[in-house]
């Protein structure tokens, strides 16, 4: 009998993060390291933050700092779902109105090519394809990324908020640019 252990298999997932209240810079750095911060996570890409103006939920809101990670994962749907509410909840996320201002929201864009109507955990995320706070940083960590069949570049480009998203600068000055 062999005595190694067989190499679970890692799914590529993308994950969604926003911030719009408290240090919004601050927390979505955490969130990356609290993500990735146990062995059946591993980092494989990183979008630039941007700043975007929020979609839906009540007026007068701040605007968000929006960013996407790319991992790979050993862990089975359910579980990678709970992780990432484990990590919302370390940043005392409440949920009391629907798309209202929170200090960080997680979401599974993508697991592999899992689709799922549950509304529990629906893959891909089923607003995904019309959010350019998501759109848009996905596109310039990957460029080549598809989403339901489509470039994510070209949804970008079309998704309604598109105009409300920008570059964010951090209190260093430091902007990231299309060409870096
Ligand atoms: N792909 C997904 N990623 C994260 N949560 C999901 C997903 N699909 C369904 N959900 C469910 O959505 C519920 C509400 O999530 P949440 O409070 O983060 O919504 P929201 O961020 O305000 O709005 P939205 O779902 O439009 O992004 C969660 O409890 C979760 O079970
Ligand atoms: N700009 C922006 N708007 C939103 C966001 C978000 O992360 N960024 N998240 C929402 C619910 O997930 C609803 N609206």
């Amino acid at each position: 009998m062999s005595g190694a252990a067989a190499e679970p298999t890692f799914i590529k997932a993308v994950l969604a993060l926003g911030s719009n209240l408290g240090e919004r810079n601050d927390t979505l750095c955490a969130a990356v390291a609290e993500l990735v911060d146990r062995p059946e996570v591993r980092l494989r890409n990183v979008s630039p933050v941007v700043q975007t103006k929020p979609v839906g939920g009540p007026s007068g809101q701040p605007e968000f700092l929006n960013m996407v990670l790319e991992i790979e994962t050993s862990l089975p749907p359910y579980a990678l779902l709970e992780h990432c509410q484990a990590v919302e909840n370390l940043h005392l996320r409440v949920r009391e109105v629907r798309w209202g201002a929170r200090t960080l929201d997680v979401d599974i864009i993508t697991y592999g090519g899992l689709r799922s109507d549950d509304e529990r955990l629906t893959l891909p995320h089923p607003r995904a394809a019309e959010r350019a706070f998501v759109l848009c940083p996905w596109a310039l960590m990957d460029p080549q990324a598809v989403l339901n069949g489509e470039p994510v570049p070209a949804l970008a480009a079309n998704a309604p908020d598109f105009a409300g998203v920008d570059y964010f600068a951090d209190d260093d000055g430091f902007h990231v640019s299309a060409e870096s």
